[in-house]
């Protein structure tokens, strides 16, 4: 046994891939995951050529035969049947090649997006916050999409080309050079016309993926902002920066679609031109100087035309692979970015904690058995000198040594953006320290071990995400134990929600979030306590609401609350000088740095600034 929890195997599988990544591209990395189908393609391909040049040796065999030596239909029956056969397999040859290419595209989609997916839930706070999501979104969906021509064209092509061709190529040489050597002289023309213009137009891809990301940003930002965009008047400036984005967006595909269009012409005009030339040099061969039969023109013409046709669809592919290939690259950075933003918030901790690991894991199990019978233990938490920073120009945030107690009820206060949400989100874990430490039980807690000290914590913010689904769905992902439906009910009595659901016809089935119904300030914070209450975490942490709920929700809020911090370490960013009063430790926040820490009392008689604060509460009526 390794002593290795399901998440940290799962973790240990990402770091390889992630260690995959960065060695090697996307592409790469796809070729080597999916070997076997690329050598049942290369299979495949040769299988394709020998169909191919046995069809117009067959073909013009039988031609000879009929038209030239005059023989019976019956005497080239069996011979017709043999072409038949051939033809019939190399369609289905062709047919398979196209599913494998399918198969490859959609195993490469599905990877990428589990990828893409994989970084942004691991990826930490800061950088979630960092870009536009509609741009995210887009990586995750049109990019991924657009790689699909990677894997299902381009690459079968590819190795088409690199077999069939050549093959096409010793049979024609053998049966009459010249031809042989024309086609050899014209043939280079067309991939080294296409790897010109798929340079073109692999940079404009990259552009149109940048353009189309940028539109998706501003069209999702402009949705989700409709609201304050009407009301100050700002919808027609917004649609202007739309309009602006989408024509963006336009005239990158245009270009694209231009160098394709000329490109195609251009295909066209190349293998129009050499199989006349061929077919010319064949004739006069032929009837001119009569030096070659009828069979063997026959054949090299046959083959001249599918000579041809594979290249150009060659050609075809190289320009759709280049175009998923600005779509790949795109993947690509967003996973690098993902990646890199992930290594900086591991490095460091895990090397000078090397028992945290087990001293989680320990944490973890002892959660688990107490979670059968009592309530979970909460930790100590200690803060040593914790210094962060968003960016390096930005706000800073300062602490002394601070130590929290199990049990402890804790109350952050300060002025708006003296950093109290900072300072809870690096207590949770949610932002890691550029120094200093936050240890829990006297080990630094890692992103490595965030699933099994993310059970320990709930987190109750002002605005509570409220996922589509009912709310049933939406107190049960308070945990991630199987809960029945007498607990999330219980649950959702403990946190004053039972009377609001009560009043749907559907009760616990009623949909809400998105495309549901909405739900009130105080009903989102009711059901974010409900999953606070099934889950019973050691640690509440919770962001106290800055608007004044009306006085019922207010007493039934606090009553949870009360309820739920008798058995846990409680962290109130406080806005209320009740909550602020009943605290047994207060810290003090002033423009980034912990001023001080200690009871109501002590600190109304040794810090002025929070004497000045309580008494600008008091006369604001908050008590
Ligand atoms: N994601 C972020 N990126 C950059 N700066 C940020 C980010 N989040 C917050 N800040 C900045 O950090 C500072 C502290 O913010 P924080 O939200 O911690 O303050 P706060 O005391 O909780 O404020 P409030 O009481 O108004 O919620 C502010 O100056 C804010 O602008």
């Amino acid at each position: 046994m390794c002593g290795c929890t399901l998440a940290c195997h799962k973790h240990q599988g990402g770091e390889e891939l992630k260690k995959k990544r960065k060695n090697k591209g996307i592409i790469s990395q796809q070729m080597s995951l999916q070997r076997n189908r690329l050598v049942l393609l290369a299979v495949m391909s040769t299988a394709l050529g020998v169909a191919i040049v046995s069809q117009a040796a067959l073909l013009a065999e039988v031609v000879q035969r009929i038209f030239v030596e005059k023989s019976s239909f019956t005497s080239v029956a069996m011979l017709l049947g043999i072409l038949l056969s051939v033809m019939a397999l190399r369609t289905a040859l062709s047919y398979a090649n196209g599913k494998v290419g399918l198969q490859m595209a959609a195993t490469a989609k599905t990877n990428m997006r589990a990828a893409v997916l994989q970084n942004l839930i691991h990826a930490s706070m800061s950088s979630t916050l960092h870009g536009q999501t509609g741009g995210k979104v887009s990586v995750a969906l049109d990019a991924v999409d657009e790689a699909d021509s990677y894997f299902s064209q381009y690459m079968p092509r590819m190795l088409e080309a690199a077999i069939i061709p050549i093959l096409i190529l010793i049979i024609t040489f053998i049966e009459h050079p010249n031809s042989g050597w024309i086609m050899l002289f014209t043939a280079p023309f067309i991939p080294l016309f296409m790897i010109l213009v798929g340079l073109r137009t692999k940079n404009k891809s990259e552009e149109k993926y940048e353009q189309l990301a940028e539109f998706s940003g501003t069209f999702l930002d402009s949705l989700q902002g409709l609201v304050s965009l009407k009301i100050f008047g700002r919808a027609h400036h917004q649609k202007r920066v739309i309009e602006r984005s989408s024509l963006g967006y336009r005239d990158a595909t245009m270009d694209i679609l231009k160098i394709a269009f000329t490109n195609t012409f251009m295909l066209e005009s190349i293998v129009m031109l050499s199989i006349g030339v061929i077919a010319l040099e064949l004739a006069i061969q032929l009837l001119v100087f009569k030096s070659m039969s009828f069979h063997t023109a026959f054949l090299v013409l046959l083959l001249v035309p599918e000579f041809y046709t594979l290249l150009k669809n060659t050609g075809t592919a190289f320009h759709s692979g280049r175009t998923s290939m600005g779509a790949i690259r795109r993947v690509e950075k967003l996973l690098v970015e993902t990646d890199d933003d992930r290594n900086t918030q591991t490095e460091g901790e895990l090397g000078a904690h090397p028992s945290s690991n087990q001293a989680l894991k320990e944490l973890s199990q002892e959660y688990e058995t107490s979670h059968e019978n009592l309530l979970p233990l909460p930790p100590t938490i200690e803060l040593d000198h914790v210094r962060f920073q968003y960016r390096s120009d930005s706000f800073e945030l300062q602490t002394k040594k601070i130590s929290i107690t199990p049990g402890e009820h804790i109350a952050i206060v300060g002025q708006s953006g003296s950093g109290k949400t900072t300072l809870l989100h690096l207590i949770a874990g949610l932002l890691k320290p550029a120094s200093g430490k936050v240890l829990i039980n006297g080990n630094s807690v890692t992103t490595h071990d965030e699933s099994a000290w993310f059970e320990y914590v709930s987190y109750i913010t002002q605005h509570p995400y409220i996922f589509a689904g009912t709310f049933a769905d939406n107190i049960a992902i308070g945990t991630r134990r199987d809960v029945s439906r007498e607990e999330i009910e219980q649950a959702a009595v403990d946190a004053g929600l039972a009377a609001v659901v009560a009043q749907f016809e559907q009760g616990f089935d009623t949909f809400v979030g998105e495309g549901g119904r909405g739900l009130s300030g105080g009903e989102k914070q009711r059901l974010a306590l409900a999953r606070a209450f099934l889950k019973r975490s050691a640690i509440i942490l919770f962001d106290e609401p800055t608007v004044g709920l009306d006085l019922q929700t207010e007493r039934v809020l606090q009553r949870s609350i009360a309820t739920l911090a008798k058995t846990a370490t409680m962290i109130t960013v406080a806005h209320r000088l009740y909550t602020i009063q009943q605290a047994d430790n207060i810290l003090f926040m002033q423009q980034g740095v912990l001023v001080d820490s200690g009871s109501h009392a002590e600190l109304l008689e040794r810090l002025p600034q929070y004497a000045e604060m309580v008494d600008l509460q008091r006369k604001g009526g908050f008590a």
